[in-house]
């Protein structure tokens, strides 16, 4: 909140006091363990209104103010060292004026006229990571040190040492005698992605984001953890250099630290004036989402060290280069309350009503949060203060709630026991996190809305024009039931609705004629069965062949295709065992929607395996589990979950337990990998048709 005028300087003094000791809580939690509590735009936002204060009482201004320094302190553990040449932070810009602006304070700063050639910048990414100095001494690197507070940071060589980016002796002939060089380190998505699955299946922490990870990893007073960790580096600046000319141009030192084996990241340019780096910006802001590593905005550097020299530092930053930030994919807002989404095959999903906030550049009044069990684990509350994430197309989530902030009227979610659109009993089966409304399309609209959107979507009979708005409008006018009712449309009926012209209702039922010839996996997609997904379609279609094939399979059958395991089967026997939906078919075919139809795959030969129940346990050597069954199944066989005196094989891997031992009692043979594949190679028709 902006300091009134009316407020007496004692209430600002106060004000401030709180302000510091709150950031310096934030400071605490983001630099020492890794672990932020609030949103960087929240941070950001006390830390401004802070600046701001100070600014208006210059006099309250005290050197341990967190304005005055640049980031944390350093962690107890860690050896401190002293930057040569202090490592500062740099000034962030959001808004296209804020560029401008830069861009005129340069040109000020440089004496430079409106119309003489605009100032030459380099650009470059704004990595998510955390920033390292790294001295190089004759070329072989001696030491190591994070930001810390910007004078003195901790001594991490013995981690940085297992990066393997980062070479341990430059590639050149000459080294200089001394070379402080600055950049990045930071994790990869994809590394991220599979550090925080091993996290998860260690049952132990799993990190925020890549960045946390990043300074996680590197801040490990175990090196051994750190080399366990895919840590990457990208140089971007220089603190101390003895014993050789500095280059010419920020660029040209970039151009040198890739010569001599640091790495630089591709993404970069020289551009000149305001329009230059706008430029950049955009075509950076497209490319962001393929990138292989997350980066918060983009970086303006006056390229040439002559005129940054001239330019100079106010009290935390360079003068000479600017962060333009992407908007922030975090923030924070309340819970005015919790209630859930009817999915369309059932599924209840909690959903946060959310005081409006803007994340990403888009104002969100609603987010995820998955399913019950997630509110418990993040113990999200009604009327809690929580941070919201929205990074690009995602759905927006609720990342988690800020324990200082729940008030004493915070109250826990209760899962309805009634749908709340049709009214049916919800069930949550046990095995199972997904709660569901047990009324079915028949019963439920917003099953029949969601059944009908997929339906109609791309991948499946890829109707256009059939959006949101209309097929609600079409379910709750009680024009369309079932997909079949889509069929019997007319252009009368679809005019009568809102914001419908005879032009858009034609192109709407020209589509629905159009789909109408399709193929059978599209139409087995579009059925919406549970846990068939467009690839487990695919192979339904090709092994069957026909629908009237697939509709009378049984379960050994169904288990015979390669992608099917008992859950897929049961689901598909259960769908077409509902007489509602063998109609539902037999309408579709009626009202003209077909396909080519085939012989189908060939079966597998009854032979060893028919009727054989394996069990495997333990790891095998080659083949996951999966495989493993797959295989089993696709000669006929049967894959059990436990040793019974039923079962015909054990399959036994390393580390195998209690099912080995209850085999041996029971006297069920025991085989390894070597002899199941032996087995199936004989069983495999394929191969008898070869020999
Ligand atoms: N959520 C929290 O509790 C919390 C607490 C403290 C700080 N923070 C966040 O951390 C940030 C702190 O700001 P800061 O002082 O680290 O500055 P900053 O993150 O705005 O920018 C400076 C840093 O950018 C990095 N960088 C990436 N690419 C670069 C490039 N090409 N050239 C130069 N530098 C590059 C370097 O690490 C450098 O230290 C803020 O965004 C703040 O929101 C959050
Ligand atoms: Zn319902």
């Amino acid at each position: 909140m902006p300091p009134q005028d009316t407020e007496r300087p004692s209430d600002e003094a106060a004000r401030i006091r709180a302000l510091r000791a709150e950031l310096a809580r934030h400071n605490y939690a983001y630099y020492v363990l890794d672990n932020p509590t609030v949103p960087d735009a929240e941070y950001d936002r006390l830390f401004r209104e802070l600046q701001a204060l100070e600014a208006a009482n210059p006099e309250l201004i005290t050197p341990d103010s967190p304005t005055q320094r640049v980031g944390g302190a350093a962690a107890a553990g860690f050896e401190p060292v002293r930057h040569a040449v202090p490592m500062l932070s740099i000034n962030n810009g959001f808004a296209d004026e804020d560029i401008a602006n830069f861009d005129r304070r340069v040109r000020d700063g440089l004496g430079i006229d409106e119309d003489a050639e605009p100032v030459e910048y380099n650009c470059e990414l704004k990595f998510d990571g955390l920033a390292i100095n790294l001295r190089y001494e004759d070329g072989v690197l001696t030491c190591a040190a994070t930001r810390g507070d910007g004078a003195t940071g901790e001594n991490v060589t013995a981690n940085i040492r297992t990066v393997r980016a980062i070479p341990l002796r430059l590639r050149c002939d000459k080294a200089p005698r001394i070379l402080d060089i600055r950049g990045e380190v930071l994790m990869f998505k994809a590394d991220f992605n599979k550090l925080n699955a091993r996290q998860r299946e260690l049952g132990q922490k799993e990190f925020a984001n890549p960045r946390n990870a990043a300074a996680g990893s590197l801040r490990q007073l175990d090196p051994r953890i750190t080399a366990g960790r895919s840590l990457r580096f990208f140089a971007y600046g220089i603190g101390q250099l003895d014993g050789a000319p500095l280059p010419e141009s920020h660029s040209a030192l970039l151009d040198w630290y890739r010569d001599i084996g640091v790495p630089v990241a591709a993404e970069r340019a020289v551009v000149r004036g305001a329009d230059g780096l706008l430029g950049f910006f955009r075509g950076i802001g497209e490319k962001r989402a393929q990138l292989p590593y997350e980066i918060d905005g983009v970086v303006y550097k006056v390229n040439r060290i002559d005129q940054q020299a001239r330019l100079g530092f106010v009290s935390r930053a360079p003068r000479f280069a600017l962060a333009h930030k992407f908007p922030a994919e975090e923030a924070l807002t309340e819970v005015l309350d919790i209630g859930v989404q009817v999915g369309r095959t059932g599924a209840i999903t909690p959903v946060a009503r959310l005081a409006p906030v803007s994340v990403g550049g888009v104002t969100v009044t609603n987010a995820t949060l998955h399913n019950e069990d997630e509110v418990r684990r993040k113990d999200i509350q009604i009327g809690d203060t929580v941070i919201v994430r929205r990074a690009g197309d995602v759905i927006p989530e609720v990342v988690a709630h800020v324990p200082e902030r729940r008030g004493p009227n915070a109250r826990p979610f209760v899962m309805p026991t009634l749908c709340p659109v049709c009214g049916s009993p919800i069930v949550r089966p046990e095995e199972e996190a997904v709660a569901r409304c047990s009324g079915g399309w028949v019963k439920c609209p917003a099953q029949r809305k969601g059944g009908l959107l997929h339906f109609v979507s791309r991948r499946a009979m890829d109707i256009e024009g059939l959006g949101d708005q209309l097929v609600e409008q079409l379910v709750d006018r009680g024009i369309v039931h079932t997909a079949a009712d889509l069929y019997r449309l007319g252009v009368t009926a679809l005019v009568e609705l809102e914001r419908m012209a005879e032009k858009s209702a034609n192109n709407v039922v020209k589509a629905i004629d159009k789909s109408r010839s399709t193929t059978l996996a599209r139409f087995i997609y579009a059925l919406g069965i549970r846990h068939v997904g467009e690839s487990t379609a695919r192979e339904l279609a090709s092994h069957f062949g026909s629908m009237d094939a697939l509709m009378a399979a049984d379960e050994a059958r169904l288990l015979e295709v390669a992608d099917i395991g008992p859950v897929v089967a049961r689901s598909v026997l259960q769908f077409f065992a509902d007489a509602m939906n063998r109609e539902l078919v037999a309408q579709l075919r009626a009202n003209g929607v077909h396909w080519e139809e085939t012989a189908g795959a060939a079966r597998a030969e009854p032979g060893a395996f028919a009727g054989k129940v394996f069990v495997l346990t333990g790891t095998l050597p080659t083949l996951t589990r999966e495989d493993a069954s797959e295989r089993i199944l696709a000669v006929g066989g049967k894959v059990s979950a436990s040793v019974s005196k039923k079962t015909n094989y054990v399959v036994a891997g390393s580390d195998a337990g209690s099912k080995l031992a209850k085999a041996e009692t029971l006297g069920v043979a025991v085989i390894d990998e070597a002899e199941l594949l032996r087995m199936l190679s004989d069983a495999n028709p394929d191969n008898q048709e070869q020999s």
